[in-house]
């Protein structure tokens, strides 16, 4: 795949400042139409702010972003529409039934009309969830509520989803289920960024970055990323990581100069 040509996600020298602290250094990224993406990195290193950038919340200090080809500063509407959201507690309703928080969502995306009822219809049934519908989300278990989150972000056919520790807390049978249901999401066409601590999701990804302090320190496939770092598994990485930040910032509050 060209992942130039059929980018969904492009960053050019995206800069996110707060008075002093750099939370993003000039990020220059591209993520390709159907990519399972991982976003990675110790505490504070960035994969929020940039993730807030890709999403219009947050106003780049300088660079750009494009998200489906819009860029997130002049066309933040358009990018909102485009983009879904999965986040680690699911912001579901739990009083509302698996229909109405479906419903409730896709309104939210702006489909409306014959057209919502559609989607929903093939969605449900794409996605397994048509023997919950009337079930309040409240009463369902940690994986059906996962299924019922990924199909709210997901029920207007966005070109890209973020997933925020997508599969936290649920046993390893759901998990299984839902990565299968990301792949085929992915297969068709849906470009899937995820941000996660968690190995085993990680290593699912197909492409990982790496970010350290803002800025981008490692990119390419599981088994590359690896080998760049001269580390054993992807947790090595992590692991390695986080003590050069924390080393850093010792350094830093003591005066030193890294
Ligand atoms: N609104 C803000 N005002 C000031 N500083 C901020 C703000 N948002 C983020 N930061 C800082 O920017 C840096 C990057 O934060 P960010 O939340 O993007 O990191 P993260 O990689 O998502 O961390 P985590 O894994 O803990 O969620 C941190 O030092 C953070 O304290």
């Amino acid at each position: 795949m060209n992942a130039v040509s059929s980018a969904v996600v492009r960053t050019r020298a995206l800069r996110k400042a707060y008075g002093d602290l750099v939370a993003v250094a000039g990020l220059d990224l591209e993520i390709a139409r159907g990519e399972v993406f991982g976003l990675l990195g110790p505490n504070g290193s960035g994969k929020t702010t940039t993730i807030r950038m890709l999403c219009g919340l947050v106003v780049p200090t300088s660079g750009t972003a494009e998200v489906a080809g819009l860029d997130v500063e002049t066309n933040t509407e358009g990018v909102r529409r485009r983009i879904g959201y999965m986040s680690q507690r699911y912001g579901l309703y739990d009083e509302l039934t698996v229909a109405e928080n479906l419903r409730f969502y896709s309104s939210v995306y702006g489909l409306v009309g014959h057209d919502r009822e559609q989607r929903l219809a093939d969605h449900v049934e794409s996605l397994g969830l048509g023997s919950r519908l009337q079930q309040r989300a409240g009463t369902l278990s940690g994986g059906w509520k996962q299924r019922l989150a990924l199909a709210c972000a997901t029920a207007h056919h966005p070109d890209l989803v973020f997933l925020d520790e997508p599969t936290a807390g649920v046993d390893p049978a759901a998990r299984r289920t839902f990565w299968e249901t990301i792949y085929q999401l992915a297969r068709e066409g849906t470009t899937i960024l995820v941000t996660t601590h968690y190995m085993d999701e990680a290593e699912r990804c197909q492409r990982l970055a790496f970010l350290s302090r803002g800025h981008l320190i490692g990119l390419g496939t599981p088994a590359e990323v690896v080998k760049q770092f001269n580390a054993e598994t992807i947790e090595d990485v992590f692991v390695m990581l986080q003590q050069r930040d924390e080393a850093d910032a010792a350094m830093a509050a003591t005066g030193t100069k890294s």
